[in-house]
């Protein structure tokens, strides 16, 4: 589908646009606006052409480009006392901004540099997979991960704005798309089930970029994002008895384990799939989630090809990683789970019996 633009406004003390579209990157310009005189653009090296693309618009900055690994390795230590280094060099000043284009770890990473040079500075982001426009561009959570395990440095920095070309989306590998997907289907479980329907209804045109019916996922995916961080930026809680922001992470506790046993060799939207099957068990198990909606859980997944089994890493393995999750409180496990279709609660210090039951389940054991 082209079309107009979709502007999806985010409110709240730094409030900025989501804007959803073909062929909208000249919006990056306008959301940096006239007050930087330059501008770093973070990308890996792979993306380099859309890069270029983007700082065509960008003739008015002075451009500094920042190239990331790619992929997960972005996020360390290393790379982001690099960067700034770079910033450092350029003279980078509080009035200037950071452009990033790429993948949920580019958007990450480069929204952490962002984030932490002279203690915040303005960024724009330019997802370029699925997963990071409807996930991780949207809502200002940054980070990176250390060798305890994922995301587990980091801050919330909004960005000034959100620029998603759905353009770019066809170059994206299949698998990668896929992947995306996963973030999708969990903002179906626990907030519109609409999107579940169109997925479940016509899997085929979920995977086709220019789809009328993806670009819907999107959307939706994004509106559900937005209405839960407006509600609960940091994390502390929702309102009007809703858990807040926590709920983005559903399935999301197993899914980081499994991204670190596997040494981030399984993508993070995959992970995401498999997490949801686990703790849709582990609810089943604990009396929360009924049948029905346990099992729909794996055919929605399966239906756009995301892998709905693990079997690769120890349960203790596992179980140590979840421990360090950062909605643990002390030695209390917690994860979000359905007490029905789009009614995401908390379940606290589960029993280690169904915790294994559950990953025995996901291994196809039991
Ligand atoms: N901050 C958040 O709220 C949030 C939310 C969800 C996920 N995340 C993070 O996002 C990361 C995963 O993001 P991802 O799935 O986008 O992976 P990614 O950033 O690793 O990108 C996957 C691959 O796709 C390639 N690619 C990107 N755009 C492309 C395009 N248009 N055409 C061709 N190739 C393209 C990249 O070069 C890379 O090799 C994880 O680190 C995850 O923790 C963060
Ligand atoms: O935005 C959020 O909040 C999320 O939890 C979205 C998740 O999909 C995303 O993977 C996020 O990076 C996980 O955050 P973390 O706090 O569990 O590291
Ligand atoms: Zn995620």
């Amino acid at each position: 589908m082209t079309g107009s633009e979709t502007r999806m406004h985010v409110a709240g003390a730094s409030p900025y646009d989501v804007v959803v579209g073909h062929g909208v990157l000249g919006e990056v310009a306008r959301m940096i606006g006239d007050r930087p005189e330059r501008v770093a653009v973070c990308y890996p090296e792979p993306l380099v052409h859309l890069a270029d693309k983007v700082i065509a618009g960008l003739d008015a900055y002075d451009v500094l480009r920042i190239v990331l690994p790619d992929g997960e390795v972005a996020k360390t230590g290393g790379v982001a006392l690099e960067a700034w280094e770079q910033l450092g060099a350029a003279g980078f000043t509080r009035s200037d901004a950071v452009v990033t284009v790429g993948g949920g770890a580019t958007t990450d990473m480069g929204g952490f540099i962002a984030a932490t040079w002279l203690r915040g500075v303005p960024v724009v982001h330019v997802p370029t997979t699925l997963l990071a426009m409807v996930d991780a561009a949207v809502g200002g959570k940054t980070g990176m991960n250390t060798g305890a395990g994922k995301n587990l440095v980091g801050s919330f920095h909004e960005p000034a704005g959100v620029v998603c070309d759905l353009d770019v989306l066809g170059t994206l590998a299949e698998p990668e798309l896929i992947a995306g997907l996963g973030e999708v289907v969990k903002c179906g479980f626990i907030a519109d089930p609409a999107i579940l329907e169109l997925i479940e209804k016509n899997p085929a045109d979920a995977l086709e970029p220019r789809s009328a019916e993806l670009r819907e996922l999107v959307e939706r995916a994004i509106a559900v994002k937005i209405a839960v961080v407006v509600d609960d930026l940091k994390e502390t809680g929702g309102s009007g008895g809703h858990p807040g922001r926590e709920v983005l992470n559903y399935g999301h506790t197993m899914a980081h384990a499994i991204e670190k046993a596997t040494d981030y060799r399984i993508r993070h939207g995959e992970a995401v799939a498999l997490g949801m099957v686990y703790v849709a068990e582990l609810a089943r198990l604990s009396g929360r989630t009924d049948d029905e909606l346990a099992a729909r859980h794996a055919s929605a997944l399966e239906a756009v090809g995301l892998p709905t089994r693990f079997d690769q890493a120890a349960f203790e393995t596992l179980l140590a990683t979840m421990r360090v999750d950062k909605k643990s409180r002390g030695s209390h496990l917690r994860f979000v789970v359905l007490d029905g279709l789009a009614q995401p609660a908390i379940l606290a210090d589960p029993s280690e019996e169904h915790l294994r039951a559950a990953y025995e389940h996901l291994a196809g054991v039991r």
